[in-house]
């Protein structure tokens, strides 16, 4: 290789002699297009966050422990999680078959021995910069065959294949390894709970325990005693302690639903938590120090209330460290087939059915409004699946249930929202039948199809 023909690949050497990265560097910048050295591995995390590597060589012994290699392990296994797709090259000059065949194990790509010649380092850098363009192929591979975005713990799947949710998909694998503050909003049923367990799943903590709270169903009384625990004696219920969720969540997540309901008095006493990082239950004077990560949720407009002085500014500015906002299933009409078709299948396993959509009905499902988004859109096909028969769900079986029909709130006046109700509901009248629809709007078919793309239908 010439110098004047680099080669495409981002290296990231992690050695604290400075010596070895000074000759690595000098060399390895002939070749490839980026190389960023780093003596001291606690520095890996924000790197890892700033840019994309290829290839990452890694130092095992780092002088706080010269020979056992237990620091590398520890790294390797942060590069693979924060980075999945780049491979990493181990260096060490203590190289037994034990160690080597546990860095494989935990996810090294190769090995390389101290000392090593140019020409052993490039060799294994080619052969480590293919493994990373397989890798990614594959996962790209199982991304698109399956329109998943990311696979939750367990059976559950988290489905999106249109390109606000690929964005969500890719915010969430960016930000589930920081420590940040999230807030996620959406309309109900758009799946905010179902994204914070995929944060969880998807960071350093995700083998601690994931806690969820529904902040609109705790009544005020118990408040603090949900959140903070009780002791027993400190009220006239309390027979017995009491763990509140924030010890519950210790050294995991804290999923703090609804919290756009949350009164402006227990909104005061989850931001001294929030703050101090640490708790008193009820009854007792001992603070418990706690450390969880905090993701919020809400379909509220919290600016909104923090105007109307319904929420607390300094509280939304610690929840909100990182927003993220799940799209209506109406704004991604992209998705409706690959969920219907996943709710067909999983309803036809738990009711022994053999049902399937036809075209017409699938056109059905991607020109209603879906006010109560991927939740109604389930609640649909189990309905249809149960009634359907000869394995066909019909077109009378897709019962969309008249209190689920979008309906524009009666007091509203503004000419759009009214115009677009109406369509809606025309829409719905003739099952999907544009011809009829736009014949009884009064309007010629391009002129329905317009104000379908102005309304996003
Ligand atoms: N992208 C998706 N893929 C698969 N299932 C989904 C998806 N989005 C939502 N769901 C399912 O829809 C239902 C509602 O999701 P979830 O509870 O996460 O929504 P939410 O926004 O938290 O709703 P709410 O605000 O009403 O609590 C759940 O059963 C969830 O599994």
């Amino acid at each position: 290789m010439e110098d004047n023909a680099k080669s495409l690949g981002r290296i990231l050497v992690v050695d604290d002699n400075p010596d070895i990265l000074m000759s690595m560097e000098l060399l390895l910048k002939r070749f490839y297009e980026k190389v960023v050295t780093l003596s001291n591995p606690d520095k890996i995390p924000d790197i890892l966050r700033q840019s994309d590597f290829d290839v990452v060589l890694l130092d095992m012994n780092f002088t706080r422990d010269a020979i056992s290699g237990k620091e590398g392990f520890y790294w390797l296994e942060k590069i693979n999680l924060m980075a999945p797709d780049t491979s990493v090259v181990m260096m060490t000059a203590y190289a037994d078959m034990p160690i080597v065949i546990e860095a494989i194990k935990t996810g090294a790509s190769d090995f390389l021995e101290k000392p090593f010649s140019n020409d052993q380092l490039l060799a294994t850098l080619t052969a480590g910069l293919k493994h990373t363009e397989s890798k990614r192929s594959v996962s790209q591979l199982n991304r698109t065959k399956t329109g998943l975005g990311l696979e939750l713990n367990g059976s559950q799947p988290f489905i999106g294949k249109s390109k606000p949710m690929q964005d969500i998909f890719a915010t969430i694998s960016k930000v589930a390894i920081t420590d940040a503050n999230i807030l996620i909003l959406g309309e109900s049923g758009t799946g905010k709970e179902l994204t914070a367990r995929a944060i969880h799943n998807n960071s350093t903590r995700r083998d601690q325990p994931f806690i969820s709270i529904d902040m609109g169903s705790i009544s005020e009384n118990l408040f603090e005693s949900e959140l903070f625990g009780h002791k027993k004696g400190a009220f006239t219920d309390a027979v017995i302690d009491r763990i509140g969720k924030f010890e519950l969540a210790n050294g995991g997540t804290l999923f703090l639903d609804e919290i756009g309901n949350l009164p402006l008095t227990q909104q005061i006493k989850l931001l001294k938590v929030i703050q101090d990082k640490q708790i008193t239950p009820l009854g007792s004077n001992t603070k418990i120090n706690t450390d969880c990560r905090l993701i919020c949720a809400t379909n509220e407009d919290l600016l909104k209330k923090v105007h109307e002085e319904s929420f607390r500014h300094d509280l939304l500015y610690r929840i909100n460290t990182i927003e993220l906002k799940l799209p209506p299933l109406r704004e991604r009409k992209g998705d409706i087939a690959v969920l219907a078709n996943y709710y067909i299948e999983y309803f036809n396993k738990k009711y022994r059915r053999q049902a399937a959509l036809d075209q017409d009905n699938l056109k059905r499902l991607e020109l209603y409004p879906w006010p109560g988004n991927v939740r109604e859109l389930s609640h649909v096909i189990e309905r249809s699946v149960i009634l359907s028969e000869d394995n066909q769900i019909l077109l009378n079986d897709l019962v969309i249930s008249s209190q689920e029909k979008s309906e524009v709130p009666i007091q509203t006046f503004n000419l759009s929202e009214v115009e677009k109700g109406t369509i809606e509901r025309a829409i719905q009248y003739f099952d999907g039948n544009l011809s009829q629809a736009a014949k009884a709007l009064g309007l010629t078919r391009g002129a329905l199809y317009r104000r379908l793309d102005k309304y996003r239908l």
